[in-house]
């Protein structure tokens, strides 16, 4: 990956972007929950979100990264989805500010300088803070490049003086259409550009609505589970691009469940458990801290954490002990072996994606 200095998007003009620099940076943050980061790109704090008795977000404080990739793992039911929902403007918290609700305890979450508790899914996304869904909104009854089209900010009618003007509406227009092409070519479905969204595989879908969100040059893209549902052979191509994008200077906060994706791109983890932070870090350490090990054994027995270091020596000889017990106790003669299998590596011809249908959420 290159090592390029490009600025960021939203950030100050003349910041320059450096991986290793970024690296560094991440290197001296605090693992634990809520710490500071060197130059957040957004700030949350006291976000709470209940449904009747049951408390679905309530998270204190977090920052995400400016220019990182920054993975959001929990195991099902942890508040992720709801807390991007929060953020995003699609839902609201039962701690946002009001008449009866005011003082140090209210939701309060800033993005790239700007308060952004009390603004509406459509301003968020004007403001930069572009989401996907778990299940994709594509438009079935539009073509994929109808779809590219809608996604894009600055349309000639949002303006009246370009709108009544035929060149600049004109140059506006064939701006972006190439950009569109330039994307969908990225992603490959510039091939299917007349055709239906709705006639896309879901993994096409998940890529279409991707490409859709970059149409408006995001500052920082929100991908819910972008793996789900695409295509093994479609994995690696889109891991590259999530990637690009980092180097491009867009920040990137994703939901996902597949650890290898997550340990594989991610320049810093954020651990959700009941609703709340539990933990953060870099991939290839938080994993092993214990909270993140309670927080996915409490809930999920059979989650791949992506890490084999997990099994040691002596939890082989606890297991190993308690299937010889339970042989000798159904009367059988030769005990079945527990073994440590290897740790599956990404790579681009045998990765396979645990990949949920579609239309199971
Ligand atoms: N609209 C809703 N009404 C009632 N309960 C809800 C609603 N939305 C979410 N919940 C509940 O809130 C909790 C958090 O759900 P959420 O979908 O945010 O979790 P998640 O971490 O994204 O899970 P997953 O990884 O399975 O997608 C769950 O217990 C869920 O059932």
């Amino acid at each position: 990956m290159s090592e390029t200095t490009k600025t960021p998007r939203g950030s100050i003009p003349g910041y320059d972007y450096d991986r290793t620099e970024l690296r560094r940076k991440l290197a001296t943050v605090t693992e634990e929950p809520g710490s500071a980061k060197p130059d957040p790109i957004l700030t949350v704090d006291n976000v709470v979100r209940r449904f009747g008795g049951m408390t679905a977000v309530d998270v204190g404080h977090v920052e995400v990264q400016r220019g990182a990739i920054t993975a959001l793992i929990g195991p099902n039911g942890a508040g992720k989805t709801t807390f991007f929902n929060l953020l995003t403007g699609f839902d609201k918290p039962n701690s946002a500010p009001s008449i009866t609700n005011r003082g140090p305890n209210t939701a309060r979450w800033v993005f790239d300088g700007k308060a952004m508790s009390a603004v509406g899914a459509a301003k968020v996304a004007r403001t930069g803070m572009v989401r996907t869904f778990q299940l994709t909104k594509a438009l079935s009854r539009l073509t994929v490049m109808q779809n590219m089209l809608l996604g894009a900010k600055d349309q000639p009618g949002e303006n009246f003086f370009v709108a009544i003007v035929k060149p600049l509406w004109k140059k506006r227009e064939a701006e972006i259409e190439l950009k569109a092409i330039d994307l969908l070519e990225r992603f490959k479905l510039l091939e299917k550009k007349d055709d239906y969204a709705g006639s896309l595989s879901g993994g096409q879908r998940k890529l279409l609505e991707m490409a859709r969100a970059l149409m408006s040059d995001p500052a920082m893209i929100m991908l819910d589970e972008p793996m789900a549902g695409v295509n093994p052979a479609l994995t690696q191509s889109l891991l590259g691009h999530i990637q690009s994008l980092r180097d491009e200077g867009t920040t990137v906060l994703f939901v996902e469940h597949d650890m290898h994706m997550v340990r594989h791109i991610s320049d810093w983890v954020i651990v959700m458990a009941e609703g709340r932070i539990v933990a953060e870090g870099p991939a290839d350490t938080v994993m092993d801290n214990p909270a993140v090990i309670d927080a996915y054994l409490g809930a999920h027995h059979d989650t791949d954490l992506g890490d084999d270091s997990l099994l040691t020596d002596d939890t082989l000889e606890e297991l190993e002990a308690e299937v010889k017990q339970e042989d000798a106790a159904r009367g059988s003669a030769e005990p079945e072996r527990v073994g440590r299998e290897p740790a599956p590596e990404l790579n681009e011809e045998e990765h396979q994606i645990d990949a949920p249908a579609e239309d199971d959420k």
